[in-house]
């Protein structure tokens, strides 16, 4: 478990990160969200002991970094894919990485199946690909067997299998009772990866909870019906109280929409009792996209307001391909 405790972080006039409190627990992968600058990767740094708090703690396990005896057999991380030195093959990175760790000798081998490198072991790192140096990166993380992972961006810049294939690794990680933190632009994305959010603005603590928590309170929850009695349905729901409204959609015909505390086995119960036929009784979740940007509006330091249209006008686009909600594109190396 990762637990911060009144974190905080100033460089000179800014607070990096502002009194931030969490958990990171077990067994589950947590995102770890904010805009550009909100100080995901200043908490990351701490955590790691390569930062030192102006204020405030953060303990893994209740140790705190600098006090772990076999730092890589506790917490493994992913910062940054690319500082391995382009000369040096996988092999002998993590061969070096091993040894100054006094890790078994079989550790390598194994971290490089895990992350499917073994046949490119011997190549120069400098000639991997992107995606090939997201794995390396990963290798590292969990040459030691660690019981906590941190990764900064594991998915920037990766293709749609690259994506896939870390999503599935993460996965794999928190199954295996690990613990997971992972920060991401790519909002779509974490919807898919993460069960777990903090979400961070401005250096405060926004929001933690599950993911589906999160969107549920940010963006509510609609039941949407299809039937040949929507009138009737319609009449008696709003007799109970609930706003409903049918629309036209394109396709479908019409279809009423019923917000709020509602759930769908209540109308499917209401319709029962009423001899009222349905066609379609759907549970419709708001995005993660959308959750993120009502919740961290106001702590975004420098987007311009079309570039926030922009970004929510292309949350229609397909999962894997994800959303970035920086106001500009990150570095891929
Ligand atoms: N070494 C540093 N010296 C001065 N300011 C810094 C330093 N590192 C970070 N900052 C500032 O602290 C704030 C938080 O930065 P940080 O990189 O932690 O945010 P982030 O959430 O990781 O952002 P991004 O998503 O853009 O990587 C920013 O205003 C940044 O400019």
């Amino acid at each position: 478990m990762i637990e911060a405790k009144g974190l905080t972080k100033r460089y000179g006039a800014t607070v990096a990160v502002d009194n931030l409190s969490f958990e990171v627990k077990p067994g589950k992968v947590t995102g770890f969200l904010g805009p550009n600058g909100a100080g995901k990767s200043t908490t990351m740094r701490m955590i790691l002991g390569l930062d030192t708090p102006t204020a405030g703690d953060v303990r893994i396990d209740g140790q705190h970094y600098r006090d772990l005896r076999q730092p890589l057999t506790k917490i493994g991380a992913l910062l940054d894919a690319k500082w391995v030195h382009p000369n040096r093959s996988a092999r002998a990175h993590l061969a070096w990485m091993a040894a100054s760790n006094k890790l078994p000798k079989d550790s390598v081998d194994k971290a490089l199946e895990m992350v499917g490198l073994t046949s490119v072991a011997n190549k120069r790192a400098g000639a991997y690909s992107l995606g090939m140096s997201q794995r390396l990166g990963i290798a590292g993380a969990v040459l030691g067997d660690p019981e906590i992972l941190l990764f900064d961006e594991p998915v920037n810049g990766l293709d749609p299998e690259g994506i896939v294939w870390i999503r599935t690794f993460m996965h794999r990680l928190a199954g295996e009772g690990r613990t997971v933190l992972v920060s991401s632009h790519l909002l779509s994305e974490m919807a898919l990866t993460a069960e777990e959010l903090i979400v961070i603005g401005r250096g405060k603590l926004i929001a933690q909870s599950s993911t589906t928590e999160f969107v549920d309170r940010a963006s509510g929850t609609t039941v949407k019906v299809r039937s040949p009695q929507l009138d009737q349905l319609q009449g008696i729901l709003q007799q109970q109280s609930l706003v409903t409204r049918i629309e036209d959609v394109e396709d479908q015909g019409k279809v009423l929409f019923v917000e709020g505390e509602v759930t769908t086995d209540k109308i499917g119960e209401t319709a029962a009792a009423e001899g009222i036929v349905l066609h379609e009784l759907t549970l419709q979740r708001g995005s993660l996209e959308a959750a993120f940007m009502q919740m961290t509006g106001d702590s975004v330091d420098y987007h311009a307001h079309d570039e926030i249209a922009a970004v929510t006008d292309v949350t229609a686009v397909p999962p894997v391909s994800g959303v970035e909600v920086a106001a500009g594109p990150k570095e891929d190396n």
